[in-house]
């Protein structure tokens, strides 16, 4: 990708390099000045300091500094600095592409500085990475990329500007396919260092993708690229508010494939959108969508099918669009969330639809009069999981998540579709969905909760309530959709009716 940003800095013409040595060192490393900073402020920034690479700094180091998202902190930095069109779209790219190819990044850093990634310095590390992506990413000269990251060093890490200097001068010797070579352990021996390596995953997300897909490791690449590339953006265009053909004229847009309330967005700011703020639309991955759908459409046995419930609503994605099928249906929601602050968030998005929001841990069913036992007749547990399905969209996560996380996020899943079957009347559907393919959280966590629910449970064939003609959706009864056949995020979902 030729960037407006690689251009400007060849004009910028800032060749100026510190002196090597000259760095203030603690304990053999460079100095940070920004640990001091409050978390993720936005600095006041210069022209004079290319402002879009300062802010793709500013995020990266906030993502790993404050533990922020890089989806939420990066927008508000740029309009804070006042960042738009080009710019805005270069410093999205240096923060998305660098935080996704971190794990890649650092293998070739640790190599050309010939010490451990993590005992750089942090702010001298991000600027680093920060280089290092645009040296073996872009198409940015490599003389830009080496001034203006040393540029930015001699700002942030004052004491490591020689270091940086060599460093980069040492990634700049390859290109990205020759670190690759010299790099990445041979496919024969080590398939998953392999992988892991060239599509910059952790080892043991590429092992869950690998389980989930059967050991195709053809597949499995395919995936891995999926989620480094810029994800689409979704829009859902409420039932009986817009009509997905109309919406897609309206923005520009493309109707979606398989859902017919997506629509495709080719690129801009979805919240500026009129659709968007006259609540006639929302931002929404397709997946999300279709499993949505598949739970709203699933036969119930006999008796009515008029109240649902929605265990696990913030932000309020799905309630929105069940709260819009509702309405259409004669039917109503309860929207269960058990953070305040997201309850809140549920609240706006279905403001003015047939939901009931309560904010409410979801296993207290039959606890009170709002959950109460035996009485839904749709039930959604859209479970709380590792993330490891929308790669794609929050770039960091990867690297955020661990193995560790995993017996506790199966436990209170088992523990919410055990609620969840308790919530649904005999013959009512529950619709089991994470937004993960690991099969901890899909298939083991599905079926201890079947196992220990004190309730019978029938498993429908979830395809069956997916698009007909829907390519790639597995042998059932649960299905798995993913980036790289449905374009969708990873979602999955099994659909159980109680007996
Ligand atoms: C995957 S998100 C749900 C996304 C949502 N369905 C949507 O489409 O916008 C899981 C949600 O479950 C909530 N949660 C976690 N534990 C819960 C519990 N015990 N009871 C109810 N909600 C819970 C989390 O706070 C989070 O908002």
């Amino acid at each position: 990708m030729r960037t407006g940003g690689g251009r400007r800095q060849e004009a910028d013409g800032r060749e100026r390099v510190g002196p090597r040595g000259a760095a203030r060192r603690r304990g053999g490393f460079p100095v940070s000045r920004h640990q001091q900073r409050p978390a993720t402020s936005t600095p006041q920034i210069r022209r004079s300091e290319d402002p879009p690479r300062r802010v793709a700094y500013e995020a990266i180091a906030a993502v790993h500094r404050d533990d922020a998202y890089a989806n939420l902190v990066l927008p508000t930095m740029l309009t804070e600095v006042g960042l738009a069109g080009r710019d805005a779209a270069f410093a999205t790219e240096l923060v998305y592409g660098t935080l996704r190819q971190r794990g890649t990044l650092d293998a070739v850093l640790a190599s050309a500085a010939n010490r451990e990634v993590a005992r750089i310095d942090p702010p001298a590390r991000d600027a680093l990475r920060l280089g290092a992506y645009q040296l073996l990413f872009l198409r940015v000269p490599a003389h830009a990329a080496v001034s203006s990251t040393v540029g930015l060093v001699k700002s942030v890490a004052p004491g490591a500007t020689g270091f940086a200097n060599a460093v980069l001068r040492q990634v700049a010797t390859k290109g990205f396919e020759e670190w690759l070579v010299e790099l990445a352990p041979a496919q024969a021996d080590d398939p998953v260092g392999h992988l892991a390596l060239v599509h910059s995953h952790p080892a043991w997300v590429v092992r869950a993708f690998a389980d989930a897909l059967g050991g195709d490791l053809t597949e499995v690449a395919q995936a891995l690229a999926e989620d480094n590339a810029p994800a689409p953006v979704h829009l859902c265009a409420r039932p009986g508010r817009a009509d997905a053909v109309d919406l897609a004229d309206e923005v520009g847009g493309e109707p979606g494939a398989f859902s017919p309330y997506a629509v495709y967005l080719s690129g801009g700011a979805p919240g500026n959108l009129p659709a968007i703020g006259q609540r006639r639309a929302h931002v929404q991955d397709e997946g999300s969508q279709l499993v949505t759908l598949a739970l709203a459409d699933a036969p119930v046995a006999e008796g009515p099918a008029q109240r649902w419930l929605d265990l696990c609503a913030g932000p309020g994605g799905k309630a929105a669009l069940l709260g819009g099928l509702a309405a259409e249906r004669g039917a109503t929601v309860t929207a269960v969330e058990i953070a305040e602050h997201r309850a809140r968030l549920v609240e706006q998005a279905v403001r003015g639809l047939p939901v009931a929001v309560v904010n409410e841990d979801g296993r207290a069913v039959g606890r009170g009069a709002e959950l109460p036992a035996g009485q839904f007749d749709r039930v959604l547990v859209d479970a709380p999981c590792t993330g490891l399905g929308a790669l794609r969209r929050r770039p960091e996560v990867r690297w955020r998540r661990s193995p560790g996380d995993l017996p506790e996020l199966a436990r209170l899943q088992r523990e919410l579709l055990v609620a969840a079957i308790e919530a649904a009347r005999p013959g009512g559907v529950v619709g089991y969905v994470t937004c993960s393919p690991h099969l901890v959280e899909t298939q083991v966590s599905l079926s201890e909760a079947r196992r220990r629910s004190p309730h019978r449970t029938e498993l429908l064939d979830a395809r069956e309530y997916l698009p007909a003609g829907m390519p790639g959706l597995g042998d059932g009864p649960t299905v798995q959709l993913w980036p790289h056949r449905h374009g969708t995020d990873a979602m999955f979902v099994a659909l159980l009716r109680r007996g």
